[in-house]
C-alpha cells in the first residue's frame, strides 16, 4: 500500500475503539524497528518526523526511508507525519516533500518556545488546513501547551516545547476553547495539553489524577466527538529500562513515565495517537550500553545495532498491543489522497462542536 491519509487510519480507530503509537524515527534502524513490530502484530503505521529529525538525518533522508518502508511493506498502511511544525512555511514544505500529514503547532510561536495566544494559533492552523486538505493530507493542530502540572515547568529537554514556567490554565487544554478552535479552523486531530511532557523527566512519582488529567480528555471529548485527540509525551518511561541504562554505565535519575493503563483509558474516550520517542529512545540506549558493557572488543556497528534495533522493537510492538491495534492494518482501504481532497472538499469531513 502506497502512504495513506492519517485521516482514514485515526477514522477507523474511532470507528474500532483502537488508539495508534506514533513512533518518531531518525534513522534506518528506528524505521525497520516499527515496521518489523507492526509487521508482526497487523498494526498499521504511524511515522513521524520531528524538525530535529529532519535536520539530524537531512530531509531527503527522512522521506526515503519511509518511502523504503512503504515499499518494503506495501501490505501495511502507512502514514508520514510531520510533528511538530512551527509555521504554515515549514507544513508547506513538508507536503511538498510527500507527507500525507502536518503537525502545526500553533501553541507556541515560531520560535517553537513561546506560548502563543488563542488567535494566532486559530490563524496559522486554518492556513496550513486549507493548504493540506487541498491535497487531501491530515492537519493535527496543538492548543494547550504541554508541562509538567507537578512543577509547573515548560520543559523544553529536548528542544520542543515552551520555555521556563507556565500556569496551570495554559497547561491543561479547555474544552470550551477547545470546542471553539475545532469549529474555526475543521482540523483533523487536535493534540491536548493535560499535564504530559517531552523527554523521560515527566512527573517525580506515578502520576495521579492531579498531576496527569485524564478526566480533561472526557470533558474536551464531550465537546468535539468525532475530532481526534493526540496525546504527546506519552512515552511510559518504563523502570526496566531504565535500570538496564544505569546498570551498564548510565546515570539517568529515578523517573516516571505515563502509565499505559491511563492511554488506555484515554482511548475509551476518543484520544486516537499517542506519541513516542522517549521509550524507544531509552530501549536503544539501554541495549546498546549492555552490548558494549559486555563486548568491549567489538567495532562492527552492524553487531551493536542489532540489539539496539530489537530493543526498540520490542518496545513498539508491546504498545502496538497495548492500544488495540493488532491485526487492524488489513482492514484500512488506502483510500487515495484524490479522494480525501473531494472529500474534504465536500464537506463530508467536517467536525462536530457541541
Ligand atoms: O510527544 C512526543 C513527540 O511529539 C514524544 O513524547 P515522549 O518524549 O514522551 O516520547
Ligand atoms: O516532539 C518531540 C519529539 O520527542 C522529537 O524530539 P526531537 O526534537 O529531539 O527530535
Ligand atoms: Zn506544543
Ligand atoms: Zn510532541
Amino acid at each position: 500500500m502506497a502512504l495513506v491519509s492519517m485521516r482514514e487510519l485515526l477514522d477507523h480507530a474511532a470507528e474500532n475503539g483502537y488508539g495508534i503509537p506514533a513512533f518518531n524515527v531518525n534513522n534506518l534502524e528506528q524505521v525497520q524497528a516499527v515496521m518489523s513490530a507492526a509487521d508482526e502484530v497487523g498494526a498499521p503505521v504511524i511515522l513521524q518526523a520531528s524538525a530535529g529529525a529532519r535536520k539530524y538525518a537531512g530531509e531527503h533522508f527522512i522521506k526515503y526511508l519511509i518511502q523504503a518502508a512503504a515499499e518494503a511493506y506495501p501490505h501495511i498502511p502507512l502514514v508520514m507525519h510531520q510533528d511538530h511544525g512551527t509555521s504554515p512555511a515549514i507544513c508547506q514544505g513538508a507536503l511538498d516533500l510527500g507527507f500525507g500529514s502536518v503537525m502545526m503547532d500553533g501553541s507556541l510561536r515560531e520560535d517553537g518556545k513561546t506560548p502563543a495566544d488563542f488567535d494566532y494559533n486559530v490563524d496559522v492552523t486554518k492556513q496550513v488546513v486549507a493548504m493540506a486538505h487541498k491535497i487531501g493530507a491530515t492537519v493535527e493542530g496543538e492548543l494547550g501547551c504541554l508541562g509538567s502540572l507537578e512543577t509547573g515547568e515548560a520543559g523544553e529537554e529536548d528542544g520542543v516545547g515552551a520555555v521556563g514556567k507556565l500556569d496551570h490554565s495554559q497547561m491543561l487544554t479547555d474544552p470550551e476553547e477547545a470546542a471553539q478552535f475545532v469549529a474555526a479552523t475543521q482540523l483533523d486531530a487536535l493534540a491536548i495539553a493535560i499535564g504530559t511532557s517531552h523527554g523521560a523527566y515527566k512527573f517525580t512519582r506515578p502520576p495521579t489524577g492531579d498531576v496527569l488529567a485524564i478526566s480533561r480528555v472526557k470533558e474536551i471529548n464531550a465537546r468535539i466527538p468525532n475530532t481526534h485527540l493526540v496525546m504527546h509525551g506519552s512515552s511510559s518511561v518504563p523502570q526496566d529500562l531504565l535500570d538496564i541504562i544505569n546498570q551498564y554505565g548510565g546515570a539517568m535519575k529515578q523517573t516516571y513515565g505515563v502509565p499505559v493503563k491511563e492511554i488506555q483509558e484515554a482511548i475509551k474516550y476518543g484520544v486516537r495517537k499517542i506519541n513516542i520517542d522517549t521509550d524507544i529512545r531509552m530501549a536503544m540506549t539501554g541495549a546498546l550500553r549492555k552490548f558494549m558493557a559486555e563486548n568491549p572488543s567489538k567495532f562492527d556497528m552492524r553487531e551493536w545495532m542489532k540489539p539496539a534495533r530489537e530493543a526498540a522493537k520490542a518496545v513498539c510492538k508491546q504498545r502496538y498491543l497495548e492500544f488495540g491495534c493488532e491485526g487492524q492494518g488489513a482492514k484500512i482501504k488506502g483510500i487515495p489522497m484524490s479522494v480525501m481532497a473531494e472529500k474534504y472538499a465536500k464537506g463530508e469531513l467536517a467536525q462536530q462542536v457541541r
